[in-house]
């Protein structure tokens, strides 16, 4: 299996500070990751680095085979071939332009609706994937007017529409009610256990929303990784312990996951 993303002691320094400090990690084709860890942990760092829109202060970083910084990478080339929903990019969509616009958008590389003649192959993608993500009864909704599930919805199809060979979402389940929490987790299950799916890398506060067929995590922690590697290896109430500062007990039931901490004594 290919390396979809390297990184080799990657520090990222900030006013004197390491946002994220010696890191080296390594995703291969298929892999599925969740990213775990506090807050100002240095997990959207990690996600930034990843898209190719952030570039290290030290180390390197390859992605999709491409090294950043290195010449003859063009990340406009790499960006393409990256899916990313998160909040970030919520904020630059047209408030005003409709579900399936803010999807199609994404085929031609834009934000928003430059033209309507997309291409009929397009709008059949876009149908596709808001099907699958349960968004065909709002196509044309305006995208400022969703609910927080809606939106992430519609974020998580358009990141597909460009069939990017990695997706990187940022906290997809933040901000649900539990029902909405639970029908995304549902969805992006489905999603992780496709096998032509990208590979995956999702960063998260909490264990309970990793979706069957993730495999893999990686904590950080002030800015260094605590523990990376398969799931059931290295989620354990120790290293959670660790990566939060508290005792937690961790426990996995039917592909799910759930922590608590311990009561005070
Ligand atoms: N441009 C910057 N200059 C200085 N500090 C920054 C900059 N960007 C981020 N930081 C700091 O770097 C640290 C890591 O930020 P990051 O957003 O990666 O954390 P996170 O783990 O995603 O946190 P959260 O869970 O709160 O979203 C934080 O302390 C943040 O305040």
């Amino acid at each position: 299996m290919s390396d979809v993303l390297e990184l080799v002691d990657v520090s990222v320094v900030r006013e004197g500070r390491a946002l994220v400090d010696q890191v080296s990690w390594s995703v291969k084709e298929g892999e599925r990751w969740v990213i775990l860890g506090p807050n100002g942990a240095g997990k959207t760092t990690l996600l930034n680095l990843a898209s190719s829109y952030l570039f290290p202060s030290t180390g390197t970083v390859s992605i999709l085979g491409e090294q950043l910084g290195k010449p003859g990478t063009d990340v406009f080339e790499l960006r393409p071939r990256i899916g990313v929903a998160g909040i970030a990019l919520a904020e630059k969509l047209p408030k005003r332009q409709t579900v399936l616009q803010t999807v199609l958008t994404a085929a031609y590389g834009m934000t928003a609706a430059w033209h309507e003649d997309y291409e009929d192959v397009d709008r059949d993608r876009a149908l596709a994937f808001l099907d699958r993500l349960g968004m065909n009864e709002h196509l044309d909704r305006r995208f400022g007017t969703l609910s927080e599930g809606e939106r992430k919805r519609t974020l998580i199809a358009r990141a597909l529409m460009t069939d990017p060979e990695l997706l990187l979402l940022d906290e997809p389940a933040a901000g649900l009610d539990l029902g909405g929490r639970e029908d995304l987790v549902r969805r992006l299950g489905r999603l992780a256990r496709d096998p032509i799916a990208p590979s995956m890398i999702m960063v998260t506060h909490h264990v309970e929303e990793i979706a069957p067929g993730f495999t893999h995590v990686l904590m950080i922690r002030q800015g260094q990784v605590l523990a990376a590697g398969p799931l059931e290896l290295e989620l354990t109430s120790r290293n959670l312990s660790r990566c939060f500062g508290l005792p937690l007990v961790v426990e996995q039931q039917d592909d799910r996951w759930t922590a608590r901490g311990l009561p005070m004594r």
